[in-house]
């Protein structure tokens, strides 16, 4: 519980412009009004590729050549259900909510309060950040009339949200919200179940765990949305993995990143290395080899590493390579799995460093693990070094 009287309002009555939503979500309007004659001619336009050659399916493409989330989604790109069409358009709205959060200039003041209640150390903490943007998800999921259970990092067990809703939705509201104070991204990740209809007799809190724990093989669809330079929403319904950029002017999230394949092979490690001598022989043999340029591609490898996994893990898609952390730190429910979908999706590879995540059965919704996520090659030659879990200090201050 927060302490009393933080501005939470501010954030939490905000509304979408009514323009914006939810009528497109049913009807796709031809979107010439959305660019001017001087903005159709302008050279940044026409440096985005047309969406038919992004492999957008014809009949979801505007009038303006663009595809923007929902047109994807609703329309032969994705060609899915109608309740995951209407779950998405709330999925995409609470992003929204949760970008002008995070970019919001009270959102320092949010973070001076409290938490109290709390039965964790203090590294682990919630912050307030976190919070309201849970509160955001979870009241976008319930209007949504689509989501059965919730189950949230920010939340000790799953919520229970309507009985005929027909998904499960597990999230990390915000991840990498402890370097906000640095304007350091952020990112909200998420993946969606199908309900498990032969569970509906059991009572409330036993269903909603056993409809939580599924394993990532049962995966619908799953995303994560950067708050960064840009906002950025990728998802994959497990055919490829697409990534949809907001247009602040519009509020649409325009496709972007079709069809993303993640290089075979990267030329940059990512982890923490200050923890290098709390790590095992093989993980070390693999970084000091690598870095010299030494392993299986003989060119030397550069270290990135931002803190932040959704900012990690989204330049390790783009450009490849390795994105790790190798102590028990990452949740499997709610961070690993729908990570590791999507990187499978695009053709690369997310392990514990021993075994696909998307292969391990879940059996506590807070289930932490060693994460290596990353291009097909890198995991592999990772991977033969075998001993790369961090089993020793587990936790630390900073
Ligand atoms: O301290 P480490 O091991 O570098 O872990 C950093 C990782 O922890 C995270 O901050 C998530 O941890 P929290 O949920 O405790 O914030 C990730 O965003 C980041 O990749």
């Amino acid at each position: 519980m927060q302490s009393s009287s933080i501005p939470l309002n501010h954030f939490l009555n905000f509304h979408p412009k009514p323009q914006l939503f939810p009528p497109k979500l049913y009807k796709i309007q031809p979107r010439l009004d959305l660019f001017g004659p001087r903005m159709l001619n302008s050279p940044s336009i026409f440096t985005i590729k047309s969406s038919s050659q992004m492999g957008c399916a014809e009949s979801s493409v505007s009038d303006n050549g663009l595809c923007t989330l929902l047109e994807y989604v609703g329309h032969k790109g994705a060609n899915m259900s109608d309740d995951l069409v209407i779950l998405f358009g709330h999925l995409e709205y609470a992003s929204k909510r949760i970008a002008a959060l995070v970019a919001s200039p009270f959102n320092s003041s949010l973070a001076n309060y409290s938490v109290d209640n709390v039965q964790s150390s203090e590294r682990d903490k919630p912050k307030p950040l976190d919070i309201v943007a849970n509160e955001i998800i979870l009241s976008s999921l319930r209007k949504s009339g689509k989501v059965a259970v919730m189950a949230s990092e920010e939340d000790d067990a799953p919520v229970w949200i309507t009985d005929g809703g027909p998904f499960v939705v597990v999230t990390d509201p915000l991840d990498g919200s402890r370097n906000i104070d640095a304007s350091i991204p952020t990112g909200t990740i998420f993946g969606i179940y199908n309900r498990l209809a032969e569970v509906d007799h059991l009572p409330v809190e036993e269903k909603a765990t056993i409809n939580s724990l599924q394993s990532g093989t049962q995966l619908v669809a799953s995303g994560y949305v950067l708050y960064s330079s840009a906002t950025i929403m990728c998802i994959s319904f497990g055919s490829g993995t697409h990534a949809f950029t907001l247009d602040h002017g519009t509020g649409d999230f325009i496709l972007t990143h079709p069809s993303i394949k993640i290089p075979p092979r990267g030329q940059i490690y990512s982890v923490n290395d200050a923890r290098y001598f709390d790590w095992p022989e093989g993980l070390r043999k693999y970084i000091d080899t690598v870095r010299q340029g030494k392993g299986k591609y003989p060119k030397k490898y550069s270290a990135r590493y931002i803190c932040s996994l959704v900012a990690d893990f989204h330049r390790t898609l783009l450009y490849g390579g390795v994105a790790m952390n190798p102590r028990d730190h990452l949740r499997l429910v709610y961070e690993a799995n729908p990570l590791s979908f999507l990187v499978e999706h695009a053709g690369g590879r997310g392990s514990d460093g021993k075994q696909k995540i998307l292969s391990i059965q879940p059996v506590k919704l807070h289930q932490r693990l060693p994460l290596f996520l990353g291009s097909l090659e890198d995991m592999e030659e990772l991977e033969s070094y075998e001993d790369v879990q961090q089993k020793v200090n587990p936790g630390y201050e900073v």
